[in-house]
Formats: structure tokens, C-alpha cells, sequence
């Protein structure tokens, strides 16, 4: 958070983006099936009765859309008794641990999430709920936290992205290997489900550009793109040996208001919004024909959940490309104008724009979508209007309060 300014509550896209999300007395994530809009049970004695039920029901559901992760809900009336997971999250306090704790705490109650990082919190973070310091290579202190608060999950966010990598390599080898590795041998020691992100840039310039399909040369040039290769190959042969339950989504660039990116490529397009607002003026370090996926934060952080919500026998592989929307810089700036026309944006391309012209333009999600129903919801337009009014309202609030 910028020094003495506050950070507004993010404009979810609302009811509008979300008609299905329920959260339940148990603390459990279910949800109505999408399909045949059953609602979930709330009571053991109705769970009973829709367990039978379920059966049939489920089976229909099945056979007409096939195993797809919208239907958990039937299915689910069997869980109604588990104890809810227990969750820890590393590299919490950058762009997307946050919002991810926040998600996870309402479907969970607040201690069920443990938020981590090496910075030091806002008393905002604190309030929020349980924080502790851990540094990823920190074997001992990880293995300590996982025991004593009987943690269940993990969501493994440490590392330094494309632009900070390339400018430290070191650092990235030791934060984005040796740290994965504390990770994966703890996930399997203590039997943790693990979620590691993964993303484009561990596509190189010999994969296929548009679409890039899940199964393709994967040959990166970055730091960070190899030590993502080295955990996706990692995960799946922890999988394979141990059988560690590792889930990982190959995220695009990710667009948010309400958190700073953290030194990626794709940043632009969250700065771009930034300056139109406070200059109506842009210069973008891409040129401005340099096309990227992306994605708006709500369905990134809705897509880490639901795969880790997932019944394990609808992921038919470990590792999963993620698509939601692609642009180029000019493209952005086109959808900004439409809401301001005198935004202007210049183009001075530096190190980056070789980064970005080794990643994929679009990725090819069907296996995603047809395995476990992923599926985006907020489309360029949109995220170009929840930017620029969250924002908009942010600054505005901000300048109020220095004037007052
Ligand atoms: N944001 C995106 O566009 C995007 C896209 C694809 C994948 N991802 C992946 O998602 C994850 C989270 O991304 P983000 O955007 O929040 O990253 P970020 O750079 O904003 O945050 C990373 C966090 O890791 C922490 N960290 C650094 N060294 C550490 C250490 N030694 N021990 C513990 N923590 C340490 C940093 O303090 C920082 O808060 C990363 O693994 C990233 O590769 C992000
Ligand atoms: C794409 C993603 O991994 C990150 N935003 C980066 O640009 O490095």
C-alpha cells in the first residue's frame, strides 16, 4: 500500500460476475450445480437424503455435459463432513496473495488461511488475519509453521518474476529453485495439496505462438521461465513417484487495482491505467503491437480455487494452460480512449519487449475448460471499466482525504 493512502475495497465485479458463488455454514465451498440448480445441502439429515439423490441427478449431469468441475456440487453432499482445509501462503503480500487469502478466508473462515511473506505487513494485513514472516529457503521455519498449524494446503507464490529475474539472477535461481524445492519435499513429507503457478513465460521462442497448445517445445529464455519449467516438471514428478497431489495453471499476465505487479513483463497493463488516470498519458515499454494473454485478478484467483477445489479424478493432467483474454498495447489504449478520449501513448520498447516476443500471444485452454469447466468471465471491455472506476474512485478518495 502507498504510504498514507488507502486502499478501497476492489470493486468485485459483483452478482454480475459471481450469481454462484454460496459460502456455507460448515465453512464448506459448495456451491449450486450450474447445471441442474440444486442447491447445496445445509443440514447433515438434507445432505443424507441429497447424497441418495445425488446419485442419479449427478449421473444425468454427467452424461449430459461430461466430467465437468461445475457439477462438484451434486457430488459434494458426500463432504459435507470434512474438516475444512488448512492453508498456507507463501509469497503472500505480492500482487497475488492478498486477494487470494481474502477468497479463500470467506469460503473458510478467517484463521483457516496463513499469509507469509519475508516484508514486513500493513497493519491492514494483520487485521486482516494471521500473518508470519517466512523466507522460503527457510527450511526449518516452513517445516515448523506446516506441523504446528496442521496445515492441509499450500499455495506457493515466492518468486521473482521475467523483468526482476533477468536483473538478478542469482537471487532468482535460489528464490525460484532452491525455495520450490523446500516446497515440494515439505508437500511431500506432510502430505500437503500444492498449488504452484506457472505462466506463460515458461513458453519459449520455438513453441507455437497462437495458440499455444498445453502439450508443446517448451524452451524459455528467461530465468524465470526456466525455474517455472523446472517446477511444472518437478510437480509432475513428485506426482508420479510420491504421488503428491500438485496442481499448477500456466497463468497469463494478471491485471489488478487494487495490488501493484510485482517487476513481471506484462506489468504495462496494469500501469497503463495508473497514468491515464493521473496524466492521460502512457509510455508503454512494448511496442505497441506486441500481443500477451491476460487476465483480470477476480477470475485468476476464482480459477486457482476452483482447481484446487477440484475432485482429483476430473484432472486428467497436472499442469494446465489458463486463458482468458489477449491484447495488444495499442488495442488497450483504443479500449481506454473509449472512456477517455484525450488519453494519448507513446511507445519507447526497452529489455522487456524481447521477453514478450518470445511468449505466446494466446493460449490454448480447452483442456482446462473441457476437464474441470474452467471457464473467464470478465472480457476486455470489462476489465477496462472496473480498472478505471476503481481507480478512478481510488485516487479521488485519496486526493480528498490529503485536501481535508
Ligand atoms: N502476477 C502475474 O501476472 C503472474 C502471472 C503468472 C504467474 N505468476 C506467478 O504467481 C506467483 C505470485 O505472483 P505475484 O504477481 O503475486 O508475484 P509478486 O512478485 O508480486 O510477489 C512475490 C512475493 O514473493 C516474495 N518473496 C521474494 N523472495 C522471497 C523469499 N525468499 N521468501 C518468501 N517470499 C519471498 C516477495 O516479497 C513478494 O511479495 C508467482 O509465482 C508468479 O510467478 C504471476
Ligand atoms: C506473465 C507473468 O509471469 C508475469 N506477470 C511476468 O510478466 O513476469
Amino acid at each position: 500500500e502507498p504510504a498514507g493512502q488507502t486502499i478501497l475495497p476492489r470493486p468485485h465485479a459483483g452478482v454480475r460476475i459471481y450469481p454462484d458463488r454460496i459460502v456455507y455454514g460448515r465453512n464448506l465451498p459448495l456451491r449450486p450445480c450450474l447445471s441442474c440448480r440444486r442447491r447445496p445441502p445445509t443440514s447433515r439429515a438434507e445432505s443424507a437424503e441429497m447424497l441418495s439423490l445425488s446419485r442419479s441427478i449427478g449421473r444425468r449431469c454427467l452424461s449430459r455435459f461430461g466430467q465437468s468441475a461445475l457439477h462438484r456440487s451434486c457430488s459434494s453432499t458426500a463432504v459435507v463432513d470434512q474438516e475444512p482445509p488448512k492453508i498456507l501462503i507463501t509469497g503472500g503480500l505480492g500482487q497475488l496473495g492478498r486477494g487470494l487469502a481474502s477468497r479463500l478466508r470467506a469460503r473458510y473462515g478467517r484463521s483457516s488461511v496463513i499469509l507469509t511473506d519475508i516484508l514486513k505487513p500493513t497493519a491492514a494485513v494483520v487485521k486482516d488475519g494471521p500473518y508470519r514472516f517466512a523466507d522460503i529457503l527457510d527450511f526449518k521455519l516452513l517445516q515448523e509453521m506446516i506441523v504446528n498449524e496442521r496445515i492441509t494446503w499450500m499455495f506457493h507464490f515466492s518468486a521473482l518474476l521475467s523483468a526482476v529475474g533477468e536483473q538478478n539472477t542469482a537471487l532468482a535461481l535460489r528464490v525460484n529453485i532452491e525455495g520450490l524445492h523446500n516446497v515440494m519435499e515439505l508437500a511431500k513429507q506432510y502430505d500437503l495439496r500444492l498449488f504452484v503457478p506457472s505462466t506463460i513465460g515458461a513458453f519459449g521462442p520455438t513453441s507455437p505462438r497462437n495458440p499455444t497448445p498445453d502439450l508443446t517445445v517448451q524452451k524459455p529464455s528467461t530465468i524465470y521461465g526456466v525455474s517455472k519449467v523446472h517446477a511444472e516438471l518437478m510437480g509432475e514428478y513428485y506426482h508420479r513417484k510420491f504421488g503428491l497431489d500438485f496442481r499448477c495453471l500456466r497463468l497469463p499476465g494478471v491485471i489488478s487495482a487494487d495490488t501493484a505487479p510485482g517487476g513481471g513483463t506484462t506489468d504495462y497493463a496494469v500501469h497503463i491505467f495508473h497514468e491515464a488516470i493521473r496524466n492521460r498519458a502512457y509510455k508503454c515499454y512494448l511496442r505497441e503491437d506486441t500481443r500477451l494473454p491476460m487476465i483480470y485478478i477476480d477470475d485468476c484467483l476464482r480459477a486457482m480455487v476452483e482447481v484446487m477445489e477440484c475432485d482429483p479424478r476430473l484432472l486428467k493432467q497436472r499442469v494446465y494452460n489458463l486463458q482468458a483474454i489477449s491484447f495488444t498495447p495499442a488495442e488497450l489504449a483504443k479500449e481506454i480512449r473509449r472512456h477517455m478520449s484525450n488519453f494519448q501513448i507513446t511507445y519507447e520498447p526497452d529489455f522487456r519487449q524481447q521477453i514478450a516476443d518470445t511468449w505466446p500471444q494466446v493460449l490454448d485452454d480447452s483442456r482446462a475448460r473441457a476437464d474441470w469447466g474452467w471457464k473467464h468471465l470478465v472480457d476486455t471491455p470489462d476489465l477496462v471499466e472496473l480498472m478505471l472506476q476503481y481507480l478512478s474512485h481510488h485516487y479521488e478518495f485519496n486526493a480528498g482525504r490529503v485536501a481535508n
